[in-house]
């Protein structure tokens, strides 16, 4: 046990994949592992752990936010053992071509949040997935045919921001999308030698106010899961 995961030692898999919410976890545990289990589900954040094609994987919500995230990836990599997590979250859109539903691969993560200002002294640390990881999902994504973007994304730390028209700064250098986990989670990857890579789909579109349906966002947040499985 840690201080925020209540699972017994050895009950989380070495793949996590990790959604901001723990109902999304839960329902993807249950839907596409074989024999899930809750091994945690202290403050309701629930991991379930069990099999996927033979292979052991844990879901497991990560809370909104960078401050959030990094409890839980802190205990999962450092107290647990786990190599690598998998977040599959959902962003906004801040360019005309990527469209709701499509998925987002965070090749990097820039953001405007203060936790790697206090933890580099003030210095820019480039956060980045993992290779290894990023590749995989693209030749797969692409396999499987699915509309897949590869690049820079925000994790920002204010959904409803303060300066509503700053992501047009963040869009004219390329970023693509806007969510609230990444930079943070690649960063504890740097720091404990582990891997990480966000795979986020598209709920809405900042340029136009388009969002997803739930029809629509069942679909494309269960491809998303099987992207992530795939890695597993
Ligand atoms: O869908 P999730 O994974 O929660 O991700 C996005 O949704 C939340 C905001 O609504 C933030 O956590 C943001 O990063
Ligand atoms: O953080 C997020 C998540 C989804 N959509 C947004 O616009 N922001």
């Amino acid at each position: 046990m840690s201080i925020h995961i209540n699972a017994e030692a050895g009950k989380i898999a070495p793949t996590v994949l990790f959604p901001g919410d723990p109902l999304r976890a839960k329902y993807f545990a249950e839907k596409y592992l074989e024999n899930p289990e809750t091994v945690s589900d202290l403050r309701g954040m629930y991991c379930l752990s069990g099999e996927y094609k033979g292979k052991r994987v844990s879901f497991m919500g990560s809370g909104m936010g960078q401050a959030s995230l990094s409890i839980y990836a802190n205990e999962l990599y450092r107290d647990y053992g786990v190599e690598q997590i998998i977040r599959i979250g959902s962003c906004g859109s801040i360019q005309e071509h990527v469209k709701v539903n499509q998925i987002i691969l965070a090749q990097g993560a820039c953001t405007n949040g203060n936790m790697n200002r206090r933890r580099f002294n003030n210095l820019d640390f480039a956060a980045i997935s993992d290779f290894t990881l990023l590749s995989k999902a693209y030749t797969t994504a692409r396999d499987r045919g699915l509309d897949v973007h590869v690049g820079n994304i925000l994790s920002t730390d204010s959904f409803y921001d303060s300066h509503p028209e700053e992501w047009k700064l963040w869009a004219s250098y390329a970023v693509l999308g806007i969510e609230m986990e990444s930079a943070e989670l690649y960063t504890l990857a740097a720091s404990y030698g582990k891997k990480a890579l966000s795979i986020l789909t598209v709920s809405d579109s900042l340029l136009d106010s388009s969002h997803d349906i739930l029809q629509d966002r069942e679909k494309g947040m269960g491809a998303m899961a099987e992207l992530a499985l795939a890695l597993a």
